[in-house]
């Protein structure tokens, strides 16, 4: 079942994207970049104000480091947010420094690894997530820039991506600049989470504020989606 993830930048967006219907609260700081890290006390902040039983996440930026990665993201794991997000780039996203990094990071059991389809990442490079002690993979885009993330990757690679992390017992999750109309076709395809930011802001800016009636129009979508609707 595709539940949907929306990026907040402070608790005001948090609890205003709950109540529209998010299943995910991902705290993320659009302004530095695309997987830009909130400070821990924002983080802490987020997750103090929403119910016990929200699922939450946040991101640990994309250093190219394996060390800064890593402790960045076991600092943010302190926060008692249920999922830690890493943003894996061309350096990161090979074999060895999955290894490496799953050294770091061993027995939290919280970290989800995202790939970036416009930096042509290894799809394969599951099994190496998988190996390492990774419960998730996410694909997303790092060039905030309006191309979304079906611009850049054919349904087919899509479709094989979210079910090799099925088969591997991984979380999936797609995103990278989505709107609406993304929601029938990548839904289809099964992936544990859809992404949103920007497509849920005011004029689309993803460092602007969210617009609430986006996320209850998006939310209903891929309820509807979930009910067996077919798109209006
Ligand atoms: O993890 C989801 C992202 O925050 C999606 O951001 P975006 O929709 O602005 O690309």
């Amino acid at each position: 079942m595709t539940r949907l993830l929306v990026s907040v930048v402070d608790s005001a967006e948090a609890g205003l994207a709950l109540a529209q219907g998010a299943d995910l609260i991902d705290a993320k700081d659009p302004e530095a970049g695309a997987l830009g890290a909130l400070p821990l006390a924002t983080i802490r902040s987020i997750q103090a104000g929403l119910p016990e039983d929200t699922i939450t996440s946040a991101v640990a930026g994309d250093d190219d480091d394996v060390e800064r990665l890593a402790d960045s993201a076991l600092a943010i794991a302190t926060t008692g947010v249920t999922f830690v997000k890493l943003g894996l780039g061309r350096t990161m996203a090979q074999p060895a420094s999955v290894a490496a990094l799953g050294r770091r990071l061993a027995g939290h059991g919280r970290f989800i690894a995202v790939l970036f389809a416009d930096e042509n990442p290894p799809l394969s490079l599951t099994a190496a997530l998988h190996e390492a002690g990774f419960v998730g993979a996410m694909l997303d885009t790092s060039q905030k820039r309006g191309i979304r993330l079906p611009d850049l990757l054919t349904m087919d690679q899509l479709s094989s991506f979210v079910a090799g992390c099925r088969q591997l017992g991984l979380m999936s999750g797609l995103a990278g600049s989505l709107r609406i109309e993304d929601i029938d076709p990548l839904a289809v395809l099964g992936p544990d989470y859809l992404g949103f930011r920007g497509g849920l802001c005011l004029a689309g800016d993803r460092r602007g504020q969210l617009d609430p009636q986006a996320i209850g129009r998006v939310a209903r979508r891929l309820q509807a989606v979930r009910h067996g609707e077919q798109a209006a």
